[in-house]
């Protein structure tokens, strides 16, 4: 049985890894916890996480306070950066092994979260579902074989109350696209205006719509000449995006310290 303890049950995906790792008989929620200061905490997380039943677990509003006593094997947090940096340190400092989906790290909250990983085992993807993970990978097949003729560009889309952009793993896809291809991040170029000049060879594209309730959309695009490869994942609800972070708690509780990935979870080898 992994103890599992979830953070910012309110939300989006809090609440769908509540109802998931609920049903799951080898999963127990051992802790939950809203944002600081919140007048959900103290209240029963199923009913925080609109469960419709009680979950015998009272809603904390501090991860500390959430794992006091409960023996947990892993945190699971999908909030915002600065509460994951603040969670990832609560778990570094009690050897609690972490999952983070969390997106939309500075460079330096990234390397934040790499030296608490120094500490504990911490599994972080931008994007947790299996069928994302292997559209990562084939990506970077095509770019490698279709090589520099072909020009590259990625689109997402994502709801209306999405904070980030472009999305976390529209970024990856551009950085595996980088590597395949042998470009830098000079080559990136987020949005277009104005009198931009033919493409130049080379460029990769990358852009986000925003919109309703899209619940997330990648497509990466290859333009030949007389011929185009589109490459789309569409999720139409978040339950693989949690089954995904849940498959990762129970595969980081015991595990050695440091930062792992998707494609350690899912024992996908070699080069993306
Ligand atoms: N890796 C993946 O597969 C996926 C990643 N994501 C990412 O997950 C993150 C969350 O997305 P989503 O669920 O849609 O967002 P929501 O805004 O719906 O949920 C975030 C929740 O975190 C809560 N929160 C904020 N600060 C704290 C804190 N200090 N302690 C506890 N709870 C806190 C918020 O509380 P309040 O409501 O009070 O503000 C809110 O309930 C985003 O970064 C998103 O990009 C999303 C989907 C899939
Ligand atoms: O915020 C979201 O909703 C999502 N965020 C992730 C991202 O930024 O890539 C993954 C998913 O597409 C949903």
């Amino acid at each position: 049985m992994t103890r599992t303890v979830i953070t910012g049950i309110s939300g989006r995906m809090g609440s769908t890894l509540v109802r998931l790792a609920k049903a799951a008989s080898d999963l127990a929620v051992v802790g939950a916890t809203v944002r600081p200061g919140s007048p959900l905490s103290g209240q029963d997380a199923g009913l925080v996480a609109r469960l419709g039943t009680p979950l015998d677990v009272l809603a904390q509003d501090d991860l500390g306070r959430a794992l006091d006593g409960a023996k947990a094997d892993v945190v699971v947090d999908f909030t915002g950066p600065e509460a994951t940096l603040l969670h990832a340190r609560i778990c570094a400092e009690r050897g609690v092994a972490l999952v983070v989906g969390t997106t939309g790290f500075t460079p330096e909250g990234r390397a934040r979260l790499e030296a608490h990983a120094k500490r504990v085992p911490i599994v972080a993807a931008p994007n947790m579902s299996v069928g994302v993970n292997l559209v990562i990978r084939m990506a970077a097949e095509l770019a490698r074989v279709l090589g520099p003729s072909f020009d590259v560009e990625v689109l997402e889309a994502h709801h209306r109350m999405k904070k980030d952009a472009p999305s976390g793993t529209a970024l990856k896809l551009a950085e595996v696209l980088m590597e395949a291809l042998g470009r830098t991040k000079d080559d990136l170029t987020f949005a277009r205006e104005g009198q931009t000049g033919a493409r130049p060879p080379g460029e990769i594209g990358v852009q986000a719509l925003r919109g309703g309730d899209v619940v997330g959309e990648h497509t990466v695009y290859f333009f030949g000449e007389g011929e185009r490869i589109e490459l789309t994942h569409r999720a139409t609800n978040r339950d693989q995006f949690a089954q995904g972070a849940l498959r990762a708690a129970r595969w980081v509780a015991g595990r050695a310290p440091g930062l792992y990935d998707m494609a350690d979870v899912l024992g996908l080898q070699g080069k993306t």
